[in-house]
């Protein structure tokens, strides 16, 4: 039974974007900047995250209501536990068509063949930088580049979809922008420039550090010649490219510049269990109770539909609008909600 569900703006649910931890091995400074998630930040205790009952049940609750496409993430969702027993159970999920997860690829490597054999279809692994020196800064920890490529040469072996997102920010790593393009190109794999966003409230953002994605485009296309794609399916986040002559292309997700308010699709779940309409929202409506007081399904199903019908968020829109006068609002944390 297919119950579509559209929001006040005429959006349809499609998507849920599934956070199973807030934490992370990680600190970057975009996201989670290491002077504010310090050893003693309230990270969310066990009994406070969803058990893979809940997930499951909550995955077939919107599947239920339309959702086809599912994306596991965090904070680092290899950090959770026996995740791929999570994945395994989702993929018994009637409607669910496509399993991806985004990662920052530091376990990929031990973990891409039983994620593939739980049957997961997809990962995206965030990689800023080729260079050892700034990547290090970049993910606060000093982890190295060659860690993440061997996860990443890991998880196309063990047969999952590749693509790779590049967080550009000026002054921080626009010089990686064509060693990334020439050597993603010449493995095969999808990369994707992500322009810096202003999510959370501790990222210090400001527009100036925006690389705008048409001068990345500019920048790669004046040495390896690049052509304009149609979309893969209504309101693909990323405008696609390929590169002249050839079948490998790459992706620019332009939120900051050329916002996508209008088509989204997406629904994201916390790791405790909240129900966010938009990845700047302020606040989420937690579904966690509910499902602990034993509400049924079609309870459940009639408070999400009554969530996505008054959904009328359109943040990075209103952003491109009227930047500097934008009213100062509390947002949910990137690490919760996983972008
Ligand atoms: N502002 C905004 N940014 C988003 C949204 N969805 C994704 N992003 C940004 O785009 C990045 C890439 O998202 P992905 O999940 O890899 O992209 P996707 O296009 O959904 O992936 P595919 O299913 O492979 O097409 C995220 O990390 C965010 O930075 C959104 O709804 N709003
Ligand atoms: C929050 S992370 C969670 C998953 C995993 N830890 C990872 O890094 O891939 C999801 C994605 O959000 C992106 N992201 C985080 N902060 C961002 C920001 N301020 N602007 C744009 N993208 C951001 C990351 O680069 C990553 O690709
Ligand atoms: S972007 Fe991903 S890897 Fe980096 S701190 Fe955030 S959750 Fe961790
Ligand atoms: S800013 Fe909010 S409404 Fe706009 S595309 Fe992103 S998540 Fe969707």
């Amino acid at each position: 039974m297919n119950k579509q569900v559209f929001d006040s703006q005429k959006r349809p649910l499609r998507d849920l974007r599934i956070s199973v931890t807030d934490k992370c091995n990680f600190r970057c400074q975009y996201c989670m900047p290491a002077e504010i998630f310090g050893p003693d930040y309230p990270f969310l205790p066990q009994h406070k995250l969803l058990t893979f009952e809940e997930i499951t049940r909550l995955t077939s609750i919107f599947t239920s209501m339309g959702v086809e496409k599912i994306r596991i993430t965090g904070g680092e969702p290899l950090m959770r536990r026996n995740i791929a027993d999570l994945i395994g159970m989702i993929r018994e999920v009637e409607g669910v068509r496509d399993i991806a997860m985004t990662t920052n690829g530091s376990l990929l490597a031990k973990h891409a063949e039983e994620l593939k054999r739980a049957g997961l279809d997809r990962v995206t692994v965030s990689l800023d930088s080729l260079d050892d020196e700034r990547f290090g800064v970049i993910n606060g920890r000093g982890y190295r580049v060659s860690q993440i490529l061997q996860g990443i040469e890991a998880a196309a072996e063990a047969g999952l979809g590749v693509k790779i997102n590049m967080v550009v920010q000026r002054g921080v790593n626009d010089q990686d922008i064509l060693p990334m393009a020439r050597y993603f190109r010449e493995k095969g794999h999808i990369l994707r420039f992500i322009e810096f966003m202003d999510v959370g409230n501790s990222n210090g953002w400001k527009l100036d550090q925006v690389v705008p994605s048409r001068e990345i485009i500019q920048m790669i296309h004046s040495e390896m010649p690049l052509e304009p794609t149609n979309p893969n399916y209504y309101g693909e986040v990323a405008s696609r490219y390929r590169y002249v002559g050839t079948d490998q292309e790459i992706g620019l997700i332009s939120s900051v510049t050329q916002a996508f308010c209008s088509t989204c699709t997406r629904a994201r779940l916390s790791a405790e269990g909240k129900m966010y309409n938009c990845l700047f929202a302020s606040n989420g409506e937690d579904l966690r109770e509910p499902l602990r007081e034993g509400k049924s399904d079609e309870e459940i199903q009639e408070m999400i539909r009554s969530i996505w019908h008054r959904r009328d968020d359109r943040y990075s829109e209103e952003r491109l609008k009227n930047t500097p006068g934008l009213p100062k609002r509390n947002k949910v944390e990137m690490s919760h909600i996983g972008g």
